[in-house]
């Protein structure tokens, strides 16, 4: 199927035993994400959306019913298939930000650039972009210990966008801050995400950042509504 979404979902299930018990966690999610869409994930504790958003990132596997990529059927795809199809399409961003600890600001966000064949130089030019973009050019040669929280955050975010991903995967980026600083980044998350004119799927509790997206999707009990 090629409808000429970056991500569609059709029927999407997973469940989980546990203690002789089965939890159906996701019971037949259908999902299309469009080019450049910005797609709020609300939904209450424990409603599925870290497992939806794990689907989406293509890392596990045990789910039922098919996943398609940019136009690739990811769900019958090997593990190799499945790397190409996250490194050609995909950037994450989690609640915390799992920065290298020993490598700087600039730095973080050169690897994952280097790892897709850029070179240095070129990888440099485009980190720097992103890290001044977020408000970073002062702390290119800082470790993660060396920054806030909000500041480690913006990193992971330019680390996310560094590769220019379709669609981009967020797990509430922005838990673990106060709320001031949360609004922040999140604000300038979003606003980059668009310049950059990628898609992305954001898993949050928090209506009110919700609201700031273009689409915001509901799951409960285990389908969206
Ligand atoms: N590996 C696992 N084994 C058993 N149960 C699991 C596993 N992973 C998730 N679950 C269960 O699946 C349900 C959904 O979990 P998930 O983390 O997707 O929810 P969530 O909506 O992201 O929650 P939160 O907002 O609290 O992060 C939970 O009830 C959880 O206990």
């Amino acid at each position: 199927m090629n409808n000429g979404a970056v991500i569609s979902l059709r029927n999407l299930s997973r469940s989980f035993e546990q203690g002789g018990e089965t939890i159906e966690v996701l019971r037949g999610v259908d999902l299309d994400v469009m080019p450049g869409e910005i797609v709020a994930l609300l939904g209450q504790s424990g409603s599925g959306k870290s497992t939806l958003l794990q689907a989406v990132g293509l890392l596990e596997g045990g789910f039922g019913g098919s996943i398609t990529m940019a136009g690739t059927d990811a769900s019958t795809a090997d593990a190799a298939e499945r790397t190409t199809l996250r490194r050609d399409n995909l950037g994450f961003v989690y609640q915390f930000h799992h920065l290298l600890p020993d490598f700087t600001a600039i730095e973080n966000v050169i690897i994952p650039q280097m790892l897709v064949g850029k070179t240095r130089a070129e990888a440099a030019v485009r980190a720097e972009e992103l890290l001044g973009a977020l408000g970073l050019g002062h702390r290119l040669t800082h470790r993660p210990s060396q920054l806030s929280g909000g500041e480690q955050q913006r990193v992971a975010v330019a680390r996310a966008l560094a590769n220019s991903p379709k669609l981009v995967l967020a797990d509430e980026p922005t838990g673990n801050l106060d709320e001031k600083t949360s609004d922040r980044v999140f604000d300038e998350f979003i606003a980059l995400v668009r310049t950059q004119g990628s898609a992305a799927l954001v898993a949050t509790h928090n209506e009110r950042l919700a609201s700031r997206m273009d689409r915001v999707v509901r799951l409960a009990e285990g389908k969206l509504v």
